[in-house]
């Protein structure tokens, strides 16, 4: 006998930076080699955590301006960002405590998913090949494989059309502001991992559910869908 749709398990989206991997130190060390090749001091992890989570180019440009400002730095500075990135995007960024458990679970159980990030789709992809975690994701969609990125819901809405799942419930799981905004404009619940790259309390971001723990996941999935 054929299910309904909305009896089929809820698809789940991810975002990638700060909530299934601590790729802050990574992402550092890209940085400081640009930095010092600009002839500028290096920045810090703590630094960096405020400003990520616009993609590459902002990323760059709010560094740039943190330490000596953006003029007189070179036009393909976020190029050279990532080409420098994309040879350390797995040295050590790590899958959170709890993800790899949860989300061979989540997809145990039959529910599709997929990673809605505003990272650039060749660093998430080969990030994701490097720590073994691209066999869970029916689809990846980075902040440049879109007209316009998280937090405009039509980033969501690509990562479920490139899952082919368009009529399922669904579940956004993120860790900033603009995954709210995006989960939001987009009429899909969202749950926030308390753990990752916000510049405030997770708490006060508006989402429906803060989780300390990846393991979480599930059971709170389940009071939404
Ligand atoms: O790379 C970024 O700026 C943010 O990426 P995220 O959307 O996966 O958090
Ligand atoms: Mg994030």
């Amino acid at each position: 006998m054929n299910q309904t749709p909305d009896k089929l398990p809820a698809a789940v989206l991810f975002d990638l930076d700060g909530t299934l991997v601590d790729s802050l130190p990574d992402m550092t060390w890209a940085m400081n080699q640009l930095l010092a090749e600009l002839g500028r001091k290096s920045t810090s992890l703590a630094d960096m955590r405020t400003w990520v989570g616009d993609g590459a180019g902002v990323l760059v440009e709010r560094c740039l301006a943190a330490t000596g400002g953006v003029p007189g730095a070179p036009a393909d500075a976020v190029g050279r960002f990532l080409a420098f990135y994309r040879t350390h995007a797995a040295v050590e960024t790590r899958p959170f405590p709890g993800v790899l458990t949860t989300l061979a679970a989540l997809s145990a159980a039959g529910h599709p998913m997929g990673v809605c990030t505003n990272k650039p789709n060749d660093l998430s992809r080969l990030l994701l090949d490097a720590l073994d975690m691209s066999r869970f994701f029916s689809a990846v969609v980075g902040g440049d494989g879109v007209p316009e990125r998280k937090p405009h819901p039509g980033h969501l809405l690509a990562t479920l059309k490139s899952m082919g799942v368009e009529n399922r419930k669904v579940l956004m799981v993120g860790d900033s502001p603009n995954d709210v905004a995006a989960a939001r404009a987009a009429g899909v619940p969202v749950v926030v991992v308390g753990f990752g790259y916000t510049q405030v309390p997770a708490e006060t971001l508006g989402a429906d559910l803060v989780i300390s723990d990846f393991a979480d996941l599930p059971r709170a999935a389940a009071e939404f869908l």
